[in-house]
């Protein structure tokens, strides 16, 4: 198994970054004629850093060499994004200087793991002072991530310190934490360039996952699908790369025209785009200035550097050193990932400002929440791992089920992943799966729905005293909630089980719900039936009935719900028992005839044509006839009947 780990250089203009790159791995990193004419770097560079023990421990060392210049700051912000092991590095002679302090600030929000402070240039001074600048240094680095940091003396152009300086970068990154390679690909392109006989070629870090060659992925934030031709890593065609790879991309089926710094490659359809999101924001302790809601921003994540304002909740003014959760507005759409770390920089003149994590990708419009109440929703996303964010997406959904189409996106993860979460907050009684793998909702949601049910179903029951309850399609377009059928259709399973509800001829119910009928309506009732029974097919019309009788609807509603009557039609209803003599007497007429014709149905039940028509055409919509030109047949299912009779 390889280690892959990403070294980044940081530190002032002129400190040496570039020449201890070349000391250390004998490439040189300034490779463009402006970089070497004036001695600077302008753009970052790269190379790798090998030797015995890296080959034999199965270690890939990358390196990213930035520029100091505080003029390219944004490049170095580019390039940092991946860094894993940071080499600050400061010049003997001229000790911690602006760009010393606002990289390590930098490193520090990006949370990169480890770093090496390197102090080069030690020939160029004696040793009495060289320990006064790493006595300066430990002070100024105090609670930052390098405070503890282990400090090695080089002179990048004699070599002197340059062995001890590999090992040791070489010990740390054993040491080091593996990236996760189960999550999706994340690969923010950092350099693109058409390269003669190979086409579209572009390089970046990768952040997590692996790519392989020969597979499609999707460049974002635009969406296109791209075909990964073949991969580079250290200088070297590769099958595969993993999570903290250096990687060179040829691309098929884009021009270099269409891809800009910044986007990003992964799996398709795996990751929000949006110019909107909330983010935590550690604001510098150092500046000489506040920050105002609505201010303008540089915006730098991953490869990206963009601009976009920004917004403060419940307050209009922040200042040096707070923690506050803050809503961004970038210029273009971007595509991010949860707990993504980012940085801001001042708009003009160019200072960070401070940086933080992404923590509500594409959030809902907050007009109506409180802002105390978005406080708290990004204050529990900034505590909560990967299963306690699922959870909370799915319980901001408030008004729907959360799909798992949306849930991948909001959360950038890997099909196997979420579902094991999922399953596991199932499991745990905190979500309730309402299509298999398609909808969930939360159990608070659930909880809300069901009083919303029985609110509304006893409502119905108070309304009308003689149905025996609502249909679901009729309940599912009254709560406050949107469901789709079967989506409904679970909730009610869920409730019927539970003893909360019944479910009667396709009618819902409260469970302990019964009818009782009055004296007077029983005798209503029964003289109704009877009716019904005496005149077998050549029942009353409903009209009649409901007219002829006080509160004669009502019953009569009741007669169907409880199945003593049979509906044909809006019209037509027959006896329940009168309806069940008709399939043995069908049976029977089919044990000595083939076929049936309407002039035969309506004489076998003694009928006329007014009733008989609409009962055959019923019963072949039951599937008990079938009809061929103007005869009908027995099917196997009335054939079973006669059977089980
Ligand atoms: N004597 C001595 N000179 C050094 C050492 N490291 C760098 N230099 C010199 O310092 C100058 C700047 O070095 P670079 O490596 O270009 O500095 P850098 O930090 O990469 O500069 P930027 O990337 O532009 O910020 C060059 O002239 C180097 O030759 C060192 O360890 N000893």
């Amino acid at each position: 198994m390889t280690k892959n780990i990403i070294i980044g250089t940081a530190g002032h203009v002129d400190h040496g970054k570039s020449t201890l790159i070349k000391a250390l791995t004998g490439d040189e990193t300034d490779r463009l004629a402006a970089e070497k004419e004036r001695g600077i770097s302008i753009e970052p560079g790269f190379s790798h850093l090998e030797n015995d023990k890296t080959n034999s421990e199965n270690l890939r060392l990358g390196i990213v060499d930035v520029p100091g210049h505080e003029k390219f700051v944004n490049k170095m912000l580019a390039a940092a994004g991946g860094v894993d092991l940071a080499l600050i590095v400061i010049a003997a002679d001229e000790g911690v200087m602006p760009q010393t302090l606002e990289h390590l600030a930098i490193l520090d929000l990006l949370e990169v793991e480890k770093a090496i402070i390197v102090l080069t240039k030690i020939e160029l001074v004696d040793k009495e002072w060289t320990d006064l600048i790493e006595l300066d240094l430990k002070d100024q680095f105090k609670g930052s991530f390098a405070a503890k940091a282990d400090i090695v003396r080089v002179d990048s152009e004699t070599g002197k310190g340059i062995a001890a300086l590999k090992d040791l970068i070489i010990e740390t990154a054993l040491q080091m934490k593996k990236r996760q390679k189960s999550e999706i690909p994340y690969y923010p392109i950092d350099r693109v360039f058409t390269l003669k006989g190979f086409g579209t070629v572009v390089t970046g870090t990768l952040f997590s996952g692996e790519i392989k060659a020969g597979e499609e992925l999707a460049l974002y934030p635009m969406e296109k699908t791209i075909k990964i031709r073949s991969l580079e890593n250290h200088g070297q065609e590769v099958e595969k790369v993993e999570a903290g790879s250096r990687v060179g991309i040829n691309i098929g089926g884009l021009e270099k025209s269409e891809i800009e710094k910044g986007n990003i490659i992964t799996t398709p359809d795996s990751l929000l785009k949006s110019k909107f999101f909330e983010a935590e924001l550690k604001i510098l302790e150092n500046l000489n200035f506040t920050i105002k809601n609505g201010d303008s921003i540089h915006f730098h994540t991953a490869a990206l550097d963009t601009t976009g304002k920004i917004y403060l909740y419940n307050k209009k003014e922040a200042f040096p050193g707070e923690k506050v959760y803050v809503k961004l507005v970038l210029a273009e759409k971007a595509a991010l990932f949860f707990k993504q770390k980012y940085i801001i920089r001042r708009f003009s003149p160019m200072q960070t400002i401070g940086g933080g994590e992404i923590l509500e990708l594409d959030p809902p419009p907050r007009r109506k929440v409180s802002e105390h109440k978005i406080m708290t929703d990004l204050d529990n996303l900034k505590k909560a791992d990967l299963k306690e964010a699922v959870e909370i997406f799915i319980r901001k959904k408030e008004n729907s089920a959360a799909e798992i189409k949306f849930l991948k996106k909001k959360s950038a993860l890997k099909n196997e992943k979420l579902k094991s979460i999922l399953d596991d907050l199932v499991k745990e009684a905190k979500i309730i799966e309402l299509r298999t793998d398609k909808s969930y909702i939360h159990y608070q949601d659930f909880e809300k729905i069901k009083e919303d049910i029985l609110k509304i179903i006893n409502a119905y029951h108070k309304k009308f005293e003689l149905r025996a309850g609502l249909k679901k399609e009729e309940l599912r377009s009254k709560i406050d909630f949107s469901l789709n059928k079967k989506e409904m259709d679970t909730m009610l399973e869920i409730l019927v089980k539970e003893k909360v509800l019944k479910e009667n001829n396709n009618l819902i119910s409260e469970f302990a719900f019964k009818i009782s009928l009055t004296k007077d309506l029983l005798a209503i009732k029964n003289k109704i039936l009877k009716l019904y029974q005496k005149n077998l097919f050549n029942p009353p019309a409903k009209e009649e009935i409901v007219e002829q009788y006080e509160n004669g609807a009502s019953i009569f509603n009741y007669l169907v719900d409880n199945n003593y009557l049979v509906q044909i039609n809006s019209e037509l209803y027959f006896d329940q028992e009168v309806y069940s003599q008709l399939k043995i007497i069908l049976n029977n007429y089919f044990q000595k005839n083939e076929s049936l014709s309407l002039a035969e149905f309506r004489d076998l039940i003694g009928s006329s044509r007014r009733y008989a028509l609409p009962l055959l055409k019923k019963l072949e919509e039951l599937k008990l006839l079938k009809r061929k030109e103007d005869l009908r047949y027995p099917t196997n299912k009335l054939e079973k009947i006669k059977k089980s009779d």
